[in-house]
């Protein structure tokens, strides 16, 4: 407005507070893309505008594509999507200046890519600036505005240029970020579709789920790209790990682990970084950090969706840069590692509660390997049974040979909640009980005995579910003892009387088992 004091334009109350609000949005931004879209609320509201957006240049692509944009819908902004010299906003990266058209139904530049001009009645101008980030154009920033009587654009065009000013080095991140992500996708589709692949030595499993797994780990390797494991809890996220850190270069520098969520957030940080004595009570002497030990190798941040916000920030820069101070110092430590992280939360949800850091997301989600649940390759459950057995066999200094057949079946037919860890347990569990070192389905915990081992509840009375679970421990302690039904009498701890009440009852024929092989023993 023009001053009479001054005699000269300068700004109003409540112009300085929308400037002050969008400074304050942009110098506190935490997760770019939001705050654009909130910078572009802000200005909708303070020209009076009923659209704006912000175009981002994909440069891979020399395409313009909406990044961040106020009252249009995502399938709007899907199709806002321009050549370098299209249409307006394309003319306007081409020329590096800014637009206006006074009416956008009586304009031919005017595309309407998005469609939503379609509602638009007439008098609706269409102002574009172009946003500039150290002398080079990173994209544009737009406004749809209704007017009644013609007016003059240029107070709007000003405050504009003055958002596009201080917005400018966010979209040049945000604009790094996007292609960052895109060379990453490129990437991670070139590596998934190229063929496979050696299994590493310490995991088991052949299915082709696992296979791609093993391809995935292969080329990730010898690069040094930071990876994120994601997967249910148990399906063997820390062997994956292991697996790369083994086939890197870096195989002969320290693996080390961390356990997030095993940590207080108290202590974290200096379990992370390390502390100077005297730091705080008790830190009664120097203490170096996992990531010092880490030097030279890798470091596997588990559980990493559990790591507070406070130390996603500085997670955040040892990625950057490589560098952090240990807690109560002042040196800045350099660190050469490799990082891997792991998780079974999800990250994309928890970013949009704000309880993890959007910009730490991008940094650790660099190259994500899915590690498939056990119920999804239940063609892994023979072999890695196998492996169980002669693992725990050489552990517990047993001598378990085989597992029956109708045992197996009930162990794929489960639908492992706990995935390999539960596996092994169960595995553990049935060599323990196992008389005659075969596993036997009576060996195996009631719940996989049951329709809840499907994955479906049981149904019928607790009674009706023992009775099941009775019935089949009978049967294979008579296939056992090959229709002697005095010595599955003996094996299952009950009386000859009970076993015949229990066999009338079932209507058991024993004459069924009497001629078993050791084939059929199962
Ligand atoms: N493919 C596999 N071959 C052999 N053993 C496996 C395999 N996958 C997992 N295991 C074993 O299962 C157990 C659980 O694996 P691990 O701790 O790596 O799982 P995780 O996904 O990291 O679990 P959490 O999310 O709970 O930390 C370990 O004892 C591991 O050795």
């Amino acid at each position: 407005m023009f001053c009479e004091r001054t005699k000269r334009n300068c700004f109003a109350e409540s112009d300085l507070t929308f400037l002050f609000t969008i400074s304050d949005i942009i110098s506190k931004s935490q997760n770019i893309n939001k705050d654009l879209e909130l910078v572009l609320a802000n200005l909708c509201k303070f020209l009076n505008a009923q659209y704006s957006m912000i175009t981002i240049i994909n440069r891979n692509a020399a395409i313009i594509e909406i990044s961040a944009a106020y009252g249009l819908t995502d399938e709007e902004k899907h199709r806002g999507v321009y050549k370098i010299g299209e249409g307006v906003i394309g003319e306007v990266v081409r020329t590096k200046k800014a637009k206006i058209i006074a009416d956008v139904s009586k304009d031919p530049h005017f595309l309407n890519k998005t469609g939503i001009a379609t509602d638009l009645v007439h008098n609706t101008a269409f102002l574009c600036i172009p946003i500039i980030s150290e002398d080079e154009i990173t994209g544009t920033l737009s406004i749809h505005k209704y007017y009644s009587r013609v007016t003059d654009f240029s107070p709007e065009l000003k405050f504009m240029n003055l958002v596009g000013l201080l917005i400018g080095k966010n979209v040049a991140l945000r604009q790094k970020q996007i292609e960052e992500m895109e060379q990453l996708r490129a990437e991670n589709r070139r590596l998934k579709e190229s063929p496979l692949a050696h299994r590493p030595d310490n995991i088991v499993g052949n299915s082709s789920l696992m296979n791609d797994l093993y391809g995935m780990i292969e080329k990730v390797a010898p690069i040094n790209t930071t990876v994120m494991i994601r997967g249910e809890s148990g399906v063997g996220k820390e062997l994956i790990a292991e697996a790369i850190h083994r086939a890197s270069t870096r195989k002969n520098g320290p693996f080390i682990k961390v356990n997030c969520s095993a940590l207080p957030e108290t202590l974290i940080e200096s379990e992370l970084f390390g502390h100077e004595k005297g730091s705080f009570t008790g830190a009664n002497t120097q203490h170096a950090g996992r990531f010092e030990m880490a030097d030279g190798g890798t470091i596997f941040l588990d559980e990493i969706g559990e790591v507070p916000l406070s130390i996603q920030v500085k997670l955040l820069r040892v990625l950057q840069q490589r560098q952090f101070e240990r807690v109560g110092g002042t040196k800045t430590l350099d660190v050469n590692v490799r990082v891997i992280t792991a998780t079974n939360r999800n990250l994309e949800d928890m970013i949009k509660e704000n309880k993890f850091r959007e910009d730490f997301y991008y940094r650790i989600n660099v190259f994500p390997i899915y590690v498939p649940a056990l119920r999804e390759r239940r063609a892994d459950i023979p072999i890695l049974v196998d492996h169980f057995i002669d693992k725990l066999n050489r552990i517990n200094g047993t001598a378990v040979k085989r597992i029956t057949s109708g045992a197996l079946d009930l162990l794929m037919m489960y639908h492992w909640p706990g995935n390999i860890r539960e596996l092994e347990n169960v595995i553990e569990r049935a060599m323990v009980l196992s008389s005659d070192n075969v596993i036997r389905s009576y060996t195996l915990p009631p719940t996989l005995q049951t329709a809840a081992s499907s994955g479906t509840p049981s149904k019928g009375t607790l009674n009706n579910v023992l009775e099941k679970v009775e019935k089949q421990m009978i049967l294979d302690t008579l296939i056992a003892t090959r229709g002697n039904s005095a010595k599955a009498a003996q094996t299952l701890g009950i009386t000859e009387r009970i076993m015949g009440l229990r066999i009338q009852k079932y209507q058991i024929d024993v004459q069924n088992y009497k001629h078993l092989s050791d084939d059929d023993n199962n």
